[in-house]
């Protein structure tokens, strides 16, 4: 890699009430970070016991949930049900409109439940689309390793040293890749040209472009540079880990009211209209109420 990426901020995310009774870090669509195109939210979302996300519409976006601990169900309107483990991703593609509602699994050891959540923006000829799911199992993520096996990298989404990510989930084209690195570990990652990329960190302490930076932080890079150099300390006590993510940038505007994400404010109260309605994509919602976000 010729030209490492330099850092534009990097900030902690603050935890905060979200949904019925969870926690999130919000790290992308707060003041400190919009106009990120693709990207529309990252939240690194913890769900207790009796907490979870009911019943609740979505139009004109892609989410992208990777559990971290425990486990999730998720049911829409449609009939679609299903639960994502610990490692594996929903990757989930609203287009016209779902609604559904994301519930903690059954816990068997009382623990949290705990991932990430990204919104990407879909582009304009894809704002009306059909929904649709896809699922990616933790078994299916293949990993690269280098540094001496010292940097392990889950290649959810995209490439890292040679290993190529299973197949496209999103319709907006985003890199994820899971990295944990070893005290003493070095990594230079390649991304796509002029793509918009950010680390967020989950455990740990790693340097970014000469930066330490701790857990819970988010890294922004410049859109130009070849990607990005990494690197942990001897001393650290801990292996440090965080998702690198990266996307194309949508030249197109965004307007967002909550879960209704399309390019203009009459679009905005359409789809507020059209769910408060059961119109226009919303029709299953007519009766419907999900048995998990009772
Ligand atoms: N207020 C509001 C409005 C609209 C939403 F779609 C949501 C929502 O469902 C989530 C927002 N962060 C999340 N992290 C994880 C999971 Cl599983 C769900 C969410 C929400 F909370
Ligand atoms: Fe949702």
């Amino acid at each position: 890699m010729s030209v490492a990426r330099t850092i534009v901020k990097a900030f902690k995310a603050i935890e905060k009430a979200e949904g019925a009774g969870a926690r999130v870090r919000r790290s992308v669509g707060t003041h400190q970070l919009q106009h990120f195109s693709p990207f529309l939210m990252l939240d690194h979302f913890t769900i207790g016991e009796g907490a979870g996300f009911p019943d609740h519409p979505h139009r004109g976006q892609e989410t992208i949930t990777y559990l971290l601990e425990g486990s999730v169900d998720h049911e829409d309107f449609a009939g679609n049900a299903g639960t994502i483990h610990a490692g594996d991703l929903q990757f989930m593609t609203a287009g016209r409109g779902i609604i559904h509602a994301e519930m903690p699994g059954k816990s068997v050891d009382g623990k949290p439940n705990v991932g990430l959540q990204l919104w990407v923006d879909l582009p304009k000829h894809l704002k009306f689309c059909e929904p649709r799911y896809r699922d990616l199992r933790a078994s299916e993520i293949p990993v690269a390793k280098t540094d001496g096996d010292k940097v392990e990298i889950k290649v959810i989404s995209g490439n890292s040293h040679g290993v190529d990510s299973v197949r496209d989930l999103a319709y907006t084209p985003v890199w994820i890749l899971d990295v944990t690195m070893k005290p003493g570990a070095k990594l230079a990652q390649p991304l796509p040209k002029g793509w918009n990329a950010f680390v967020y960190t989950l455990k740990g302490s790693a340097s970014f472009a000469g930066k330490r930076v701790e857990a819970f932080h988010n890294v922004v890079f410049a859109q130009e540079g070849d990607g990005i150099d990494v690197a942990v300390d001897e001393a650290e006590k801990e292996d440090a880990r965080f998702v690198i993510v990266a996307g194309q940038p949508l030249d197109q505007p965004v307007v967002q009211y909550g879960p209704f994400v399309l390019n203009t404010n009459e679009q905005v109260y359409q789809a507020m209209l059209d769910f408060q309605s059961n119109s226009n994509g919303f029709e299953r919602a007519k009766g419907w109420k999900s048995v998990i976000g009772k």
